[in-house]
């Protein structure tokens, strides 16, 4: 009997493990349903820790790139970014076409094995040409949220303009009240000419002639932005949070990393301090410090991800000795999110951690670093009312001390308003993915519409 057909689609995610998951979880839904799936990552982000536990149902294929130049967020040295984005661009181009002809997968766009869509990381504007050319649909794959998207799309279409002007607060359409701490940046010593703030804004680049638009956010949350973006781009689809898709295994922690499992599972309800931030910020020594000494003064229990183990070195005898806590370099975070031990959520503000508490119901504590995260934090306290910030002034690259992070702690362990907001966000965010909501609804429909099946 002749096998049935599935349709076949490509995606590229962004080599960076928050722009990984979130695509890879997308990935999953799309083959349990049947969805021939080959995944595309440059050589830069193949040790994700995402890429650990690949299910056999995704094809998984590792791109060269221009990886042999400097990290893209390095501190030491003033990296030229705007030179880096246009290298990667120009040599994964051409390898990727090379892939794409070398996997025999013909040229007729008829053929099943023929993909039929590019979902693609909206940091890659570019790849839509590379659809075109392909006879792809073309789908730009959003990993941070919609807001952010916004002030990206003002900034694209030249209604705001970088370096800022100092007109603040920013009043834009549907969005709260921006002062400068809550724009995009990256300080000064990392990205002089503002080439992250253009890189994001160009993610607005030929995204009229996308086929679908898909964001990892969820309609509830952003509403009025969402709206707002969907009248210019009406093919733009909220279809978070992804983690929780249906029948999806988000599974991202190395399996040696688990004992904190069962330290966790000692603990009483609501008596520990989840810290981590992502996998590409870092704060430095002095910073790292002063969170070691207001964890020490909260007097309550932590577990704390330092990715590096010279980090964890650097830290304070104090902490590192103290049985209130445990320091791992990984650790499976929506899980350790979900489990009742936790009470609050110390977080840089990206926005997968920013979506996993929001969606698990954990209050924050946000310490945001750059880019998206300073906005993030402005509404993770302002705007959906589930934690307090570390305010950061305008490029300051200041150093949060420990009685600030400490009283900001505090507030969140105590806070009652917080905790019933958290459980307001988190009932939304589980409906959206439910059969019928409004994300699962959206997926379906990109199903249906883009790979023509039923
Ligand atoms: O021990 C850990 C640490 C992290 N994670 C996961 O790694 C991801 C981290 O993503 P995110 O919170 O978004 O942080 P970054 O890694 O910093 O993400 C980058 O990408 C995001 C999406 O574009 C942006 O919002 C951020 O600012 C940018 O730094 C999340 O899914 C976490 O659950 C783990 O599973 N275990």
């Amino acid at each position: 009997m002749e096998k049935p057909k599935t349709p076949h689609i490509l995606l590229l995610p962004y080599p960076a493990t928050g722009h990984i998951n979130p695509m890879l979880h997308f990935a999953k839904y799309l083959a349990s349903k049947s969805i021939q799936i080959t995944l595309i990552v440059p050589t830069q982000g193949a040790k994700s820790p995402a890429l650990a536990n690949l299910p056999p149902s995704i094809s998984h294929a590792v791109i060269g790139d221009d990886s042999d130049q400097p990290t893209l967020f390095n501190e030491d040295k003033t990296v030229d970014l705007e030179t880096h984005f246009k290298r990667f661009r120009s040599v994964y181009i051409p390898n990727l076409l090379e892939f794409i002809h070398r996997q025999g997968w013909g040229r007729n766009p008829d053929e099943t094995a023929y993909p039929k869509a590019m979902v693609y990381d909206s940091t890659m504007p570019w790849l839509l040409e590379v659809a075109a050319e392909k006879g792809m649909k073309a789908a730009p794959f959003f990993t941070e949220c919609c807001g952010v998207n916004a002030l990206c799309y003002h900034l694209n279409k030249g209604n705001v303009t970088f370096p800022y002007e100092e007109e603040f607060p920013y009043r834009l359409p549907s969005l709260p009240a921006l002062e400068a701490g809550d724009l995009l940046y990256l300080p000064d010593k990392v990205d002089k000419r503002g080439d992250i703030v253009r890189y994001l804004a160009a993610q607005f680049e030929l995204l009229e002639n996308a086929d679908y638009i898909l964001v990892n956010t969820f309609y509830h949350l952003e509403p009025e932005v969402l709206d707002w973006l969907e009248e210019r781009y009406p093919k733009q689809r909220a279809i978070g949070p992804t983690f929780l898709l249906p029948g999806i295994d988000a599974e991202t922690a190395a399996p040696q990393q688990e004992s904190y499992s069962e330290w966790l599972d000692s603990k009483q309800p609501n008596s520990v301090i989840f810290v981590s931030f992502g996998t590409i910020v870092t704060f430095g020594g002095n910073q790292m410090e002063e969170v070691a000494h207001a964890l020490l003064m909260s007097n309550r229990n932590f577990l704390w991800v330092v990715r590096n183990t010279e980090e964890v070195e650097k830290l304070p005898r104090e902490i590192r000795e103290s049985e209130a806590g445990l320091i791992v370099n990984w650790c499976h975070q929506s899980r350790v999110l979900s489990h009742p031990a936790v009470s609050c959520f110390m977080t840089h503000c990206g926005w997968n951690s920013t979506l996993e508490a929001l969606s698990i119901g954990v209050p924050i504590v946000a310490m945001p670093r750059w880019t998206d995260q300073t906005a993030n934090a402005k509404f993770i306290e302002d705007t959906w009312r589930v934690g307090v910030r570390l305010k950061r002034g305008w490029k300051s690259d200041e150093i949060f001390g420990r009685e600030r992070i400490a009283k900001c702690i505090e507030e969140v362990v105590n806070g009652v308003e917080l905790r019933k907001n958290c459980l307001k966000w988190k009932a939304l965010a589980v409906e959206a993915v439910r059969r019928g909501g409004t994300s699962i609804d959206s997926v379906e429909e990109f199903v249906r519409e883009l790979l023509l099946i039923t």
